[in-house]
C-alpha cells in the first residue's frame, strides 16, 4: 500500500493545481492494440467535433447510471483494474470506477474547456491511445501572480499515447480542461510542458523541434458515478418470478 503511494507520488505533477499524476507508458502496445480492437464500432455518438461512447450506459437526465451490466471486461483487465490498483478511488463511494467515457478525435478535433462536474466522485483517470495531445488546464478564478492576458494560470500537460492522467483534488474542482482544434501542438519544451519531466519519451518531442502532429486520438476516462441505480436489473429480476 504504501509502495503504492510512494509510486504515485513519483509521477505527481508539480508544476500543475493539486493534484495531478502522469504516468507513461500505463498500458503495453499489446494491450493499447488490444482495446482499440475492442471498441464497438458501431456505437459511436457523433458530436460536431468529435465523437464518444458512454460505457456501460449513458448517464440519465439526473446524472444517475442505470446499470444492469458492468463495464465490459476489455475495459476492466487491464485498464480499469490497474487504475483501481493504484489506489486513487479507495475513499470513492463504489471503491471503484463504473463508468468509462471513450471520446475520440480526429486531427484539428478537440473538447472546449469544461468540467466534469458533481455526477462523479472527484477523480478522473484518463487513459490515451493513438496519439499525443496537449491538454490545457486552466484555473476557474483569477489569481495573483497570474500568466495569462485574462488573469487566469493555465498549464499544458503533453499526454503521450499509453499515458494515464489522474486529476483530483482542487485539479479536478477548481479548473477547466480543454484540447485545442488544431492539427498540431507546437512549442513543447520543459518551459511550456508542466509534466515534460514525466513523459516516456521527451527525446521524440525534440528530436520534432517540439511539434505533435495529432493522429486520431481516442481516450478513455474513466469515474466513479456516484449515483447508481440497479433498477433495469431488479424488474428484469421480479419479471422472471
Ligand atoms: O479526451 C480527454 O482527454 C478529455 C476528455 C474529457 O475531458 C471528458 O471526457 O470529460
Ligand atoms: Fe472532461
Amino acid at each position: 500500500m504504501a509502495e503504492m503511494e510512494d509510486y504515485l507520488e513519483r509521477h505527481r505533477i508539480h508544476d500543475a493545481p493539486p493534484s495531478m499524476f502522469y504516468i507513461p507508458n500505463f498500458i503495453s502496445q499489446e494491450e493499447e492494440t488490444y482495446i482499440l480492437n475492442k471498441i464497438p464500432p458501431k456505437q459511436w455518438i457523433s458530436l460536431s467535433h468529435r465523437r464518444l461512447q458512454s460505457l456501460p450506459a449513458r448517464l440519465t437526465a439526473s446524472n444517475a447510471l442505470i446499470a444492469s451490466i458492468d463495464l465490459p471486461d476489455w475495459l476492466l483487465k487491464p485498464a480499469a483494474q490497474r487504475i483501481t490498483e493504484l489506489g486513487i478511488f479507495k475513499d470513492s463511494p463504489h471503491g471503484t470506477v463504473n463508468h468509462c467515457l471513450i471520446n475520440e478525435y480526429l486531427p484539428g478535433q478537440g473538447i472546449m474547456p469544461h468540467e466534469d462536474g458533481s455526477a462523479y466522485h472527484p477523480v478522473v483517470a484518463t487513459v490515451s491511445l493513438g496519439s499525443s495531445v496537449v491538454l490545457d488546464v486552466t484555473e476557474k478564478a483569477n489569481h495573483e501572480g497570474t500568466v495569462n492576458s485574462d488573469g487566469r494560470r493555465s498549464w499544458r500537460i503533453l499526454q503521450e499515447p499509453r499515458s494515464l492522467l489522474v486529476t483530483t483534488g482542487s485539479a479536478y474542482t477548481d479548473t477547466l480542461h480543454g484540447i485545442a482544434e488544431v492539427k498540431e501542438d507546437l512549442d513543447l519544451r520543459p518551459e511550456t510542458v508542466a509534466n515534460w519531466d514525466l513523459l516516456g519519451n521527451q527525446e521524440s518531442v525534440i528530436e520534432r523541434g517540439g511539434r505533435n502532429e495529432r493522429e486520431t486520438r481516442i481516450s478513455l476516462t474513466f469515474r466513479d458515478v456516484l449515483k447508481v441505480s440497479k433498477v433495469g436489473m431488479k424488474i428484469f429480476g421480479k419479471a422472471k418470478t
